[in-house]
């Protein structure tokens, strides 16, 4: 198996357990490693046959964009979902930052691993 990946995506939420966060946007970070066979759209040269990345960060923006979550493991877990589902992805890491959130570290956040790389 190969990877398709997308590097350090930022959407824009509502996102948080604080009072304070459920009345403003935040953007988190999304670094996303799918397992995809890429022979077949490279033999081809044909995007109908590759896991399109451009595809899946429209999809993830616009589930960010319309979600109200408390955890980053709660948006986390249903991006993997629906990343799975939508796109016959067999196996994903994802990773999920939140910039900011703890103001003496660099990034916080969690990290999933769904599926099975085949
Ligand atoms: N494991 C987690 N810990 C915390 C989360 C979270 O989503 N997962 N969220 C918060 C607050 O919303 C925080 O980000 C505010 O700065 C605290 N801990």
């Amino acid at each position: 198996m190969d990877t398709v990946f997308i590097r350090e995506l930022a959407v824009d939420t509502v996102i948080g357990v604080y009072g304070w966060e459920r009345t403003v946007r935040q953007t988190l970070l999304l670094d996303l490693e799918m397992a995809w066979d890429n022979r077949p759209a490279a033999a081809g040269d044909e995007l109908a046959r590759a896991l399109d990345y451009a595809a899946v960060a429209e999809r993830i923006t616009r589930f960010a964009a319309g979600s109200e979550f408390q955890l980053i493991e709660t948006l986390a877990e249903q991006v993997a979902a629906l990343v799975r589902a939508e796109f016959a992805v067999p196996w994903l890491r994802l990773r999920v930052c939140k910039p900011g959130a703890v103001a003496a570290a660099r990034d916080v956040g969690v990290l999933i691993e769904r599926g099975e790389r085949g």
